[in-house]
């Protein structure tokens, strides 16, 4: 029962609607070539050092996230989102230890064009005028499309090269897997409130985050000489 009333919130049409992109995002030839153990190792060194910046940005996107909660929203919608950006600090640690581990430098990474689209919507999102049902449905898809891609090279028959299963692990475990879904939650509850305008809007920004990331992975795919 549950099931079938979950699947009647706006999240899951939208996901449904957008099946094919949300596919093309989260079945990307990257994800599956860390899947299958083919993937050269110089596009994901390549992917990491872009993300890293990514995930700067992002910091600050979920922090305006943070002050969109609404003061008469119970204390664990908060207490959600708080949980989003100190695993954040984490995730930077993270990104610092492997690229030591691959001799990545990040701080002389020059950004490419798709991270440096993505990072700018990310500034628009991050404005007063972005409501909280649209932003926190965002960052709900932000999170998912990492969640469902990296779930897939955990699966029994997966090949993910040993190297790898540290960073598969981040995102593909059931507990990144459970977070998704506390924040899918607080998403549905924003966009049930929000006016008709508001879920126009928010529906054209997950369209348009789908496309971002699905252009995020293709970039991890060109290897600079
Ligand atoms: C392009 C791009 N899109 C989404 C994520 C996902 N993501 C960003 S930070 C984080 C961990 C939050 O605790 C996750 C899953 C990413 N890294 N890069």
């Amino acid at each position: 029962m549950s099931g079938q009333l979950e699947n009647r919130t706006l999240t899951a049409e939208w996901l449904r609607q957008n099946h094919e992109l949300y596919t093309a995002a989260t079945n990307h030839s990257f994800i599956k070539s860390i899947r299958d153990g083919t993937i050269d190792v110089n596009n994901f060194k390549h992917w990491m050092e872009q993300d890293y910046h990514f995930v700067r940005e992002l910091v600050r996107f979920v922090a305006s996230v943070l002050q969109k909660v609404p003061r008469n929203a119970p204390e664990h919608d908060l207490d959600v989102i708080l949980g989003g950006l100190t695993a954040l600090e984490s995730e930077i640690t993270w990104f610092r230890k492997e690229a030591n581990f691959w001799q990545i430098f990040l701080e002389r990474v020059t950004l490419l064009q798709p991270n440096k689209d993505y990072c700018e919507f990310l500034k628009e999102l991050e404005r007063e005028d972005t409501p909280y049902a649209a932003a926190v449905t965002a960052f709900w898809l932000i999170e998912l499309v990492y969640c469902a891609s990296f779930m897939s090279c955990l699966e029994e028959d997966a090949k993910t090269p040993y190297e790898l299963v540290s960073t598969v692990k981040r995102w593909g475990s059931p507990e990144f897997h459970q977070y998704t879904l506390s924040l899918k939650k607080l998403a549905d509850k924003a966009l049930e409130n929000a006016s008709d305008a508001e879920q126009k809007q928010a529906q054209k920004i997950f369209v348009r985050i789908l496309e971002l990331e699905l252009k995020f992975w293709d970039m991890a795919g060109f290897v600079l000489g």
